[in-house]
């Protein structure tokens, strides 16, 4: 059956930034969907359309929810496409954008509405959505995969007012036997977590960032990781958790100098102390040879490719090595990686690329070249829980959405949980398999 109606509106995000919802209205009923939004966002993204034309906080989505009402409502409903054929509803939209980066309508438009009809795609098959996107990805195995939870405990970045300049440090419970206990092992850690740091900072240094983790105001990215090990092993679970980082390494990279800034939240920072690509691969190499980390993101700006595949001939050939800006979910620079050997796994993100299909498209290359793929949230998040659907239904292995706390996280960890109890025996949760699940 085709679509009947399509309504979008204005709501807030997590940040308290507008961000876009849409309903999209079958014979089955009203299915919704909202956007996230980025803070540390790659330069290569899908536009995110806001009042005033470029991405700023705090801006306006009138456009992009005008663009949804007057523009992509009447035509979608006129084509009359079966919401069941989501690579013809994602065309039909790409084809009335008609740009690169979605700008003329708005990635952010776009994929509201791309969201909304994998829901109401589900339902007209009668299908939990993660079967249905299971369907879309062409997997043929039987088997489901439940992806280890990559809780982000510790913020800095530009996601926390703290010193750290690295934006994520998030403890992975690869040993855990399944995702219900990975929940289990998350929560306990990150209470743990937050008595070490009282401990040792005061009460006042558990206040926490925009994805849940605390924000200490320490400048040492090693004491980041140091603390998780604390607190790790004060909950009893060294060796049944790996630890993971988004360096985030874009937002701390001088153009000029050609050199990464430690630093780079103090005014006065010292150039002199700018590291080279090659001294910040030394520094990443020495926290894999010291903590259990078994994972990093975006070790280097978006442009640095020679700096990654060094990287990726070094310390790839041991631990995970993710795209986030760089890669950006898009399938031209992901095939871009591959033949550079830049890295060895996906950053998926619906709202980088802006549809369904082509995010499913980015994860079938990505795991066509052997590569790992983690499915993301974004910093600015709603309640909208797809994400949780799209990983099982890859079969990824892996998800990043924040710490065990605040709502807009859990609602992806719950329905996980929810998706857990459904398959039963159904399912394999991704354990130390996480980068390559099948
Ligand atoms: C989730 C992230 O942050 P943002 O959404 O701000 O890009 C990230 O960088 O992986
Ligand atoms: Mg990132």
């Amino acid at each position: 059956m085709s679509i009947t109606r399509i309504h979008a509106r204005q709501i807030f995000d997590s940040r308290g930034n507008p961000t876009v919802e849409v309903d999209l209205i079958t014979n089955k009923g009203l299915f919704r969907a909202a956007v996230p939004s980025g803070a540390s966002t790659g330069v290569y993204e899908a536009l995110d359309l806001r009042d005033g034309g470029s991405k700023y906080m705090g801006k306006g989505v009138h456009k992009a929810v005008d663009n949804v009402n007057n523009i992509i409502a009447p035509a979608l409903v006129k084509a009359n496409i079966s919401v069941k054929d989501q690579t013809a509803i994602d065309q039909f939209m790409l084809d009335l954008d008609g740009t690169t980066s979605k700008s003329k309508l708005g990635a952010n438009a776009i994929l509201g509405v791309s969201l909304a009809a994998a829901k109401a795609g589900a339902a007209q098959k009668g299908v939990p959505l993660y079967q249905h996107f299971r369907d879309l990805s062409g997997r043929s195995s039987s088997r489901f995969v439940l992806p280890v939870p990559a809780f982000n405990v510790i913020n800095g970045g530009i996601h926390a007012g703290n010193k750290l300049a690295m934006q994520e440090f998030m403890i992975l419970p690869t040993g855990a036997s399944s995702f219900t206990e990975a929940m289990r092992m998350g929560s306990e850690v990150y209470y743990h977590l937050k008595n070490v740091i009282k401990a040792k900072y005061g009460q006042d240094a558990t206040n926490v960032g925009d994805e849940g983790g605390f924000v200490p105001n320490i400048q040492s990215n090693e004491e980041g990781l140091e603390l998780l090990t604390e607190a790790i092993a004060k909950a009893g679970l060294t060796h049944m958790i790996s630890i993971g980082m988004d360096a985030a390494a874009s937002e701390f990279y001088k153009r000029e100098e050609n050199k990464y800034d430690l630093d780079f939240k103090n005014a006065d920072s010292d150039p002199e102390k700018y590291l080279s690509a090659q001294e910040l691969s030394d520094v990443y190499t020495s926290f894999a040879k010291k903590f259990p980390v078994v994972s990093i993101e975006d070790p280097f700006d978006q442009d640095d490719w020679v700096a990654y595949t060094h990287l990726q001939s070094t310390l790839g050939q041991r631990i995970q090595i993710v795209g986030d800006d760089l890669l950006v979910t898009n399938t031209e620079r992901i095939q871009f990686g591959i033949s550079k050997n830049a890295c060895n796994a996906l950053l998926l993100k619906v709202n980088q690329i802006g549809t369904v299909t082509e995010s499913i498209a980015a994860a079938r290359i990505a795991f066509n070249s052997g590569w790992g793929v983690m499915v993301s949230h974004r910093s600015g998040e709603t309640e909208d829980s797809t994400i949780a659907d799209l990983v099982v239904g890859l079969g990824a292995g892996q998800i990043k959405t924040g710490a065990p706390c605040r709502s807009e996280r859990l609602s992806k960890y719950n329905q996980i949980l929810r998706i857990e109890e459904e398959l039963g025996d159904k399912a394999v949760y991704a354990g130390e398999n996480f980068c390559k699940p099948f």
